[in-house]
């Protein structure tokens, strides 16, 4: 690893030599997670993104991931989906379908997908509604801060805008505080209808890590994560701060190449 580090107030980062070594870190820390979870409390109830994270995560089907980890205890949930059919290329769900649980053995009934045959805003309700249910039963813990879901693990992907989930920046969407679950028809980036978790929920989760590459992405990583000033825009990605959870970046060299090192404490 090129460069490993804590940042004030903005989590660890991970800076990693090649795309073989981010995906290598990134296999680990998710396998040890799931078994921290699973000894704790006997589930792991995880929230993915879609775009590239995807494809990092695509170790875990491989030995000794798909061998070692206890699939039959996760549980799947989507920080934000595209709502349009599963059986289409922007599905977030069909990425994660074709890429992962395809190739493990996760229980089918665990996992926790949009309602794609009605409207972005009910599809959000919907969701959300089917998310309180299994914070009823404990399958997803719940924040002792907040009434919020904690999940185990929310991974999140970053837009060169500072994109998170379907947050994007100057949305009102960044401010919605109340619903666990809301919806966009208007994204700026294709496909303009989503529904995305909010800051609330994503910021109670007990771990969250974005997932970085790429110097497209330099400058959105370094106003998220460097201390820039004031002036600055406030990416929805530097929203992403958890009250009592762990934030973690995994960054490749070119999307790190415009982080202040100097505020780097090792
Ligand atoms: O539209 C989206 O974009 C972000 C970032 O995608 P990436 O391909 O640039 O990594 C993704 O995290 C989000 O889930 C997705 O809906």
């Amino acid at each position: 690893m090129a460069l490993s580090g804590v940042k004030r107030d903005r989590g660890e980062l991970k800076i990693h030599e090649s795309l073989d070594e981010l995906c290598t870190d990134l296999a680990d820390y998710i396998a040890e997670l799931s078994e921290e979870s699973v000894k704790e409390r006997g589930i792991f109830a995880i929230a993915l993104s879609g775009g590239s994270l995807i494809g990092f995560m695509g170790k875990l089907c491989e030995p000794p991931y798909n061998k070692t980890v206890d699939w039959a205890k996760w549980y799947i949930f989507w920080a934000d989906e595209r709502v349009v059919a599963k059986s289409h290329a922007d599905s977030n769900y069909k990425l994660a379908k074709d890429g992962l649980l395809s190739k493990v053995p996760i229980v089918p009934s665990h996992v926790h997908s949009i309602n794609d045959s009605v409207s972005a805003e009910q599809a959000a309700d919907d969701y959300e509604f089917a998310i309180r249910q299994l914070v009823k039963t404990r399958t997803i813990s719940v924040s002792d801060t907040s009434d919020c879901p904690k999940f185990d693990l929310i991974l999140l992907g970053m837009g060169p805008d500072g994109h998170v989930a379907s947050l994007f920046p100057g949305h009102s969407v960044v401010d919605e505080k109340e619903e666990w679950v809301t919806f966009i028809i208007d994204s700026p980036k294709p496909p303009p209808e989503r529904i995305t978790f909010t800051l609330p929920v994503i910021n109670s989760a007990s771990n969250v890590a974005v997932v970085v590459t790429g110097e497209s992405k330099a400058e959105a990583v370094h106003l998220a994560i460097d201390d820039v000033g004031p002036d600055s825009p406030s990416l929805p990605a530097r929203m992403v701060q958890p009250t009592k959870g762990k934030l973690v970046w995994f960054l490749d060299k070119p999307a790190a190449s415009k982080l202040d090192s100097s505020q780097f404490s090792k």
